[in-house]
């Protein structure tokens, strides 16, 4: 029986809840596809701070390093905000991202037939929506030197290399190759030098790959596109900061921030993680949607090579929602009944295994 080595990273706040949501079915698909998965748990962000006075600790990297693939929960909370910055639980996930080459981040954002009411926008507008965010994850604004901040003054560096350009973008034109065929890539052009050299390395990424068609959209224009005819859309292209933004818009798109996952890959190791974070409101309450990191969980078997045990979560889900089982977020739509996080990870693990 194939054994995956898989890294833990609970993290902080709905972390831990959802990601134990993702590990009930992914041992209910494991049971039925003849897998079987070794977890290995570490610390990462406010809970590593509190044991090891360390976001990332070198234990937590040489874990992941080790493993077939990492799922992650999120990090952050109020708790740990007034830390100097390299304490901070973000500053632990960027250098965890740096540190392991996670340089793509893809962020799906695909719709449930069965949640088309669960917007508000129009069903019209939004059936069927089924785009992709390619997401540089290693540069840009996030990483770039110098960065400083005194009581007067502070500022940030926006800063993209050809190399860093180019990677990016053969990953969209990759991931649009085996879709729809088009890469939207957004930016800002025509304000930010930045802008432009990515425009131009874009453009030169395209020539390989001439069955893909290719738009430049700027980033204010884009965030409009995406509420006002999200079909439009197959692969957006984007860097760091304004692809982590357009994520989470596009995530109101199909009901809930709670429902969109995603796949770090580029390095060594691929990382899973729900595209949203800590969400320090709602933690312990027992409410968080765990899907996103269901479905993060489904894109690493996908990764894993085991395509069947991916659209096995993917079905499961569909069905649940078919049944009416909502969490709080999404529970004003259609909802047959509203359920816990846990009692969601169950339905999901139970009809899983059928
Ligand atoms: N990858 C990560 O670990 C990320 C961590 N963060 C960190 O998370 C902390 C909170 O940040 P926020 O800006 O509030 O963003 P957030 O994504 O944690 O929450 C935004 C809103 O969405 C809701 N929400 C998030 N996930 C949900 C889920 N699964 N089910 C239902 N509702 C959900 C929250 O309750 C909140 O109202 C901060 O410390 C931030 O730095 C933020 C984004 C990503
Ligand atoms: C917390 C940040 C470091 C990143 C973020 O918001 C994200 O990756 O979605
Ligand atoms: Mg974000």
């Amino acid at each position: 029986m194939k054994t995956y080595k898989i890294a833990v990273l609970k993290g902080d706040g709905i972390g831990p809840e959802i990601v134990d949501e993702a590990i009930k079915v992914l041992d209910a698909v494991a049971e039925k596809e003849g897998i079987n998965f070794e977890f290995n748990e570490y610390l990462i962000g406010g809970s590593a701070v509190d044991v090891f006075d360390n976001p990332c600790p070198d234990e937590t990297i040489k874990g992941c390093l080790n493993s077939d693939a990492i799922l992650f929960g999120s990090i952050g909370g109020p708790k740990w905000d007034k830390l100097p910055k390299e304490k901070r639980p973000e500053s632990g996930l960027l250098k965890l991202r740096k540190s392991l080459g996670l340089f793509a981040n893809i962020r799906p954002a695909i719709i449930f037939d069965e949640l088309v009411n669960a917007s508000t926008l129009k069903p019209e507008v939004i059936k069927g929506v089924d785009l992709t965010v390619v997401r540089e994850l290693t540069g840009g604004i996030y990483f770039g030197e110098p960065r400083y901040k005194d009581d007067n003054k502070a500022y940030n560096t926006m800063i993209y290399t050809r190399e860093e350009i180019e990677k990016i973008a053969h990953v969209a034109f990759k991931e649009a190759s085996k879709r729809n065929k088009k890469v939207t890539s957004v930016d800002k052009a025509n304000v930010l030098e930045v802008s432009e050299l990515w425009r131009e390395v874009v453009e030169e990424v395209a020539k390989n790959y001439p069955d893909v068609e290719l738009e430049h959209m700027y980033v204010d224009n884009a965030a409009m596109q995406l509420i006002r005819d999200p079909k439009q859309f197959d692969v957006i292209l984007t860097g760091n900061i304004f692809g982590d933004i357009l994520s989470d818009e596009a995530s109101m798109i199909v009901g809930s921030i709670g429902l969109l996952p995603s796949a770090s890959i580029g390095g060594k190791v691929g990382l899973f993680e729900p595209i949203h974070g800590s969400a320090p409101d709602i933690a312990g309450q027992g409410i968080a949607n765990p899907i996103a990191t269901i479905l993060s969980a489904s894109m690493m078997l996908d990764y894993l090579d085991e395509k069947k045990a991916a659209d096995r979560i993917k079905k499961s889900i569909k069905k649940v929602l078919a049944d009416g089982y909502r969490t709080k977020d999404l529970s004003s739509f259609d909802a047959k009944e509203i359920v816990t996080t846990s009692e969601m990870g169950s339905l999901i693990a139970e009809n899983a295994s059928n």
